[in-house]
């Protein structure tokens, strides 16, 4: 078998979308002088992005020899942990006749903007799971930041828990379902992800800003714990925005997930009280972004990196599909 290419990302990571926390925006660095005049702390985030490879790396080293887990098996992915529904949904995927609207029939569907709700984990589980991310949140382990807008939560590739439970979760359980909701953006070929894990409580994170994820199909499950308020709400698709955009609010349903394109651009309302752990697991296809990377929108310039990276591969000029057809031949 040839062996897997690396994972690379695009290099606007260092240029493009960077949050600037204090205006709640996303800005492009075009104009260095203009922008550091307009605002100030782009240089910082800039920093930041540089040395978030190197720094991801030596935290998963240092956990992975000092950190003592408190629920080990919820490292290792198993059928138990999952909602029978949600391997029901998975079954019926699997089986040779499996069509769109077949699956419709066992998700809860939200406009007409490609957003589906449904069963994913056990109530025991989302408990054991946050159990542990609250020891871990608790450890003096050193924390990196889920992404550039969320301040608290876990990235779950440095605790180990991307090896033995989201890669088999994508691959195994969600991408049979992906492949027939989202064949248009490689849902049948997700061949790499970030998963991480955010936290909101009253005097942490309240809420998230509106933006799109760095992702082809996104998976939010709502793990509890307590809270009230703190919807989801979505707007339009990135690449297809309408004059006057029409929002729509999408409740959490503790245990349950949902599914939706990472271009749809959405963000969450405040929680009024208690708190709210969400998994987000952002899914991408190589061979969709190896041609525009969402984040620039252009051919992207592909630089080395850790682990996924952002999803892209290198691939020689002659073995680049003329079409996605490949994403269906799985
Ligand atoms: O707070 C949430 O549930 C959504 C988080 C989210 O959109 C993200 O991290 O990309
Ligand atoms: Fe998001």
């Amino acid at each position: 078998m040839a062996a897997a290419r690396p994972f690379r990302a695009c290099s606007c990571f260092f240029s493009s979308n960077l949050f600037v926390r204090r205006c709640g925006l996303h800005v492009r660095y075009r104009h260095r002088e203009q922008l550091l005049s307009d605002y100030g702390t782009i240089e910082a985030e800039v920093q930041r992005r540089k040395q978030l490879i190197h720094q991801s790396t030596e935290r998963k080293a240092i956990i992975a020899s000092r950190y003592k887990r408190k629920h080990p098996e919820v490292y290792v992915l198993q059928d138990s942990f999952l909602a029978p529904e949600f391997l029901e949904i998975v079954s019926y995927c699997t089986s040779p006749d499996a069509h769109l609207d077949g699956l419709l029939r066992y998700t809860e569907s939200f406009s007409d903007k490609r957003i589906y709700r449904l069963p994913v984990f056990t109530e025991e589980f989302c408990r054991a799971f946050v159990e542990e991310l609250e020891n871990f949140e608790q450890s003096d382990m050193p924390k990196g930041r889920p992404n550039s807008m969320n301040n608290y939560g876990v990235l779950l590739n440095e605790i180990g828990m991307d090896e033995n439970f989201i890669t088999p979760l994508r691959e195994k359980y969600l991408r049979p379902i992906t492949a027939l909701l989202y064949p248009d953006l490689g849902g049948a070929c997700l061949d790499s992800h970030k998963a991480f894990v955010v936290k909101y409580a009253l005097h942490e994170d309240l809420d998230l800003s509106s933006h799109y994820d760095n992702a082809e199909v996104t998976l939010n499950v709502s793990l509890g714990k307590d809270f009230t308020e703190g919807s989801l709400y979505f707007g339009d698709f990135r690449q297809d925005p309408s004059p006057v955009p029409s929002y729509i609010e999408v409740e959490h349903v503790g245990t349950q997930g949902l599914l939706h394109r990472g271009g749809q651009i959405h963000g969450a309302l405040p929680i009024a009280s208690g708190e709210r752990w969400n998994l987000i697991v952002w899914m991408r296809a190589s061979a969709i972004r190896n041609r525009l990377c969402p984040m620039c929108n252009q051919k992207p310039e592909l630089v080395e990196a850790e682990g996924f990276g952002d999803g892209f591969t290198e691939s020689a000029e002659d073995d680049v599909p003329e079409t996605v057809d490949l994403c269906s031949l799985w």
